[in-house]
This record gives structure tokens, sequence and C-alpha cells, in this order.
């Protein structure tokens, strides 16, 4: 098989960089470094396969690509790709849906509790040794089993929170999605609903959803307007998909209880950014994924794919 040139900008495990140092000739460079900016600039003209994740593949990137073939993401969210100009250009993008569904389900639910419990502040509390009498009802949660939640974006990852929601916490769930979908195993626990009556009912939004010209500035002020009052906000998408501005007006204003977040429209959050600090935020560094275990499936599915469209096979895993 003909050696083809690939440049990894997101580290991998030993072994899979193994895997690809017996199948082709490789470079590391990640762009986002500044040590390593030039070695990427260098190895891009004559780059077949691309692997990695958190960087903006865009026109000005693809110009400079001329032989490239194939782009492997080591994640299931690809609004980093330009998606048209790849198309152009006939480049095939892969992704690794299914191997962190469960792991970032996990971590939206995590944050759910956290926020309802206010299990973050609590525990700063000890840590600040403000714990010197029995707390009083100020510091009191929210109860989670039991209440309502709504799910946009109700596929892989919004239907495991479901999963989660229903057959753990006995919450009833709702979810608002623009097509019938099926949910094995979770008949009679979930329902179909308009937006507005998800936004009325929910105790807990969660976001699940990916970020598209459609679904960008989604959460805005009319929709947290006409969510519950005292309702929780949890968002595992994508930063842009809420308008930050107006979250932190619905929270100050004390129409929404709190906020779990994981993505922020500019990562990482910027120092100066009010949602770092803010009492009822529990803010995330973009960890839905980031366990030992699911980060190397990640890499493993995503070197698979790399290797396989490069050997001219068709990976299961090609973004339609
Ligand atoms: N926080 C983190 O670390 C992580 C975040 N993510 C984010 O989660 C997203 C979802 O991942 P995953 O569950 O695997 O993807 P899926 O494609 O399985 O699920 C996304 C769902 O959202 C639906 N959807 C898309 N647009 C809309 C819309 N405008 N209104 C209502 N529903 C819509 C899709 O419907 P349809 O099938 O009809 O297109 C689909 O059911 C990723 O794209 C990524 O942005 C993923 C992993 C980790
Ligand atoms: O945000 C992570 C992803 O895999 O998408």
């Amino acid at each position: 098989m003909t050696r083809k040139n690939v440049l990894v900008f997101r580290e991998l495990p030993d072994d899979q960089m193994a895997r690809l140092r017996a199948a082709h000739e490789v470079t590391v460079a990640n762009p986002k470094r500044a040590d390593q900016r030039k070695a990427f600039d260098a190895a891009l003209p004559t780059a077949h396969g691309l692997i990695g994740a958190s960087y903006s593949i865009d026109e000005t990137v693809l110009a400079r690509a001329p032989r490239l073939e194939a782009v492997s993401s080591i994640s299931v969210g690809v609004d980093n790709y330009d998606l048209p100009a790849l198309r152009q250009r006939g480049i095939v993008l892969t992704h690794t849906p299914g191997v962190l569904t469960e792991t970032t389900a996990d971590t939206l639910f995590a944050l759910l509790i956290a926020s309802s419990r206010r299990i973050v502040e609590l525990a700063n509390h000890v840590r600040d040794g403000q714990w010197t009498h029995n707390i009083d009802e100020s510091l009191f949660g929210w109860d989670v089993h039991g209440k309502t939640v709504g799910i946009l974006g109700f596929g892989r990852i919004g239907q495991a929170v479901a999963r989660r929601a229903a057959l753990g916490f006995g919450m009833p769930v709702l979810y608002h999605h623009r097509r019938e979908v099926e949910c094995p195993g979770l008949e009679g626990h979930v329902k179909a609903v308009s937006m507005e009556a998800l936004l009325a009912e929910s105790d807990f939004i969660v976001l699940a959803l990916p970020l598209t010209e459609e679904t960008r500035g989604l959460m805005n002020a009319s929709r947290f307007a006409a969510m519950k009052r005292g309702a929780i906000l949890i968002n595992g998408s994508r930063g842009a998909v809420v308008d930050e501005e107006a979250l932190l007006a619905a929270l100050d204003h004390g129409h929404l209880r709190a906020a779990g977040l994981d993505v922020f429209a500019v990562e990482p959050l910027p120092q100066a950014s009010p949602l770092r600090r803010h009492p009822r935020v529990t803010a995330l560094p973009h960890i839905g994924s980031a366990t030992h275990e699911t980060r190397y499936a990640m890499a493993v599915l995503a070197t698979d794919n790399l290797l396989q469209e490069l050997a001219g096979e068709r990976s299961e895993c090609r973004v339609p």
C-alpha cells in the first residue's frame, strides 16, 4: 500500500501513533501551540490525511492543503469544520459518534445534579472553613428525582440523558424534535411536545444539540422568558447554542435558578467572563467525554477512520 502523509494536529496515544506510523509518514504539529505552528504550516501542503480535534478547518486551511483526501475528527461535533468547503473539494470528514455517548451523558447528569443540589458551592463552603454550624435553609438545594426534564437534541446523548433521568430518577422526560424518534426502552417515559410546552413545563432543560445555523442562539432572551420560573439550564452541546448575555440576565433577574455549563461561546472561557464566577453557574472546562477510557476509545476510532479512508475504504463514521 502507498505510504501517505498524515498530519496529527492533536496528540494521540502512543499505540495509535504507532498504528499510523506503521502505514504512513506522520508529522505531529498542533497549530494552536505557538512553537508548533510553523511545523503545521509546513506539513499542510503535502498532507493526505489530517487527524485531530478542536481546531477550525476552514477554507484558509484547505486552500493550503491541495493533496488532502480525508480529515478524521476526534470528536462527534463537527461545527469547527467548513462542511461545504470540504464537500466542494471532495475531502472526506469522519468523526467519532457513539463511543462518547454514555460518558457525555454522565457529565450532563452530573451537572444537572450539581446545579440543583448546589454541590460545588457547598463543597467550597466546607473547603473554605465556613461549615462552623449546621447549614440553614439558605443553603438548601432542590430535588432532582421526580422533576420534569426537557431535552433539546434527542439523539444519542440526549436519549442517554433521558435514560438516566427516567429510569434512574423517576423523572418525566419531554423532548422536542423535528421528526419522530424511536427510543427503545423508554416507551411510556418520554413524550414529544412542542417547543413552547417543553420550555413552559420543564424543571430542567438539557441541551444536547449540534451547533448549526438553525441552533445557533436557539436559547435566547425570549426562550429564557418562556421557561418555567426557577428552572435550570444544562448546556452540553456547544456554547453558541446559548445567548450567554441573555442567560446571565435570566439568572440575574431570578427567572432561572441556575445553569450548569460544559461549553461556552469562547473556549477556554475568558478570565473576564461573568459566567466564571457567577454564584449560580456551575462551569466545567468542556469535559463531556474527558475520561481516560472514552478519550482512548475516541482516539482508536478516529485512527481506524483515517486508516480506512486513506486505504480507499469507506469508514462507517463519515459525516454525511
Ligand atoms: N460537551 C461535550 O464534551 C460534548 C458535546 N457534544 C455535542 O453534542 C452534540 C450531539 O451529539 P450526539 O448526541 O452524538 O449527536 P446526534 O446526532 O446523535 O444527536 C443530535 C440530535 O439533535 C437533533 N437536532 C439537530 N438540529 C436540531 C434542531 N434544530 N432542533 C431539534 N433537534 C435538532 C438531531 O436531529 P436529526 O437526527 O434529525 O438531525 C439529533 O437527534 C454534538 O454535535 C456536540 O456538539 C458531543 C460530545 C461531547
Ligand atoms: O465536544 C466534544 C465532541 O466530541 O463533540
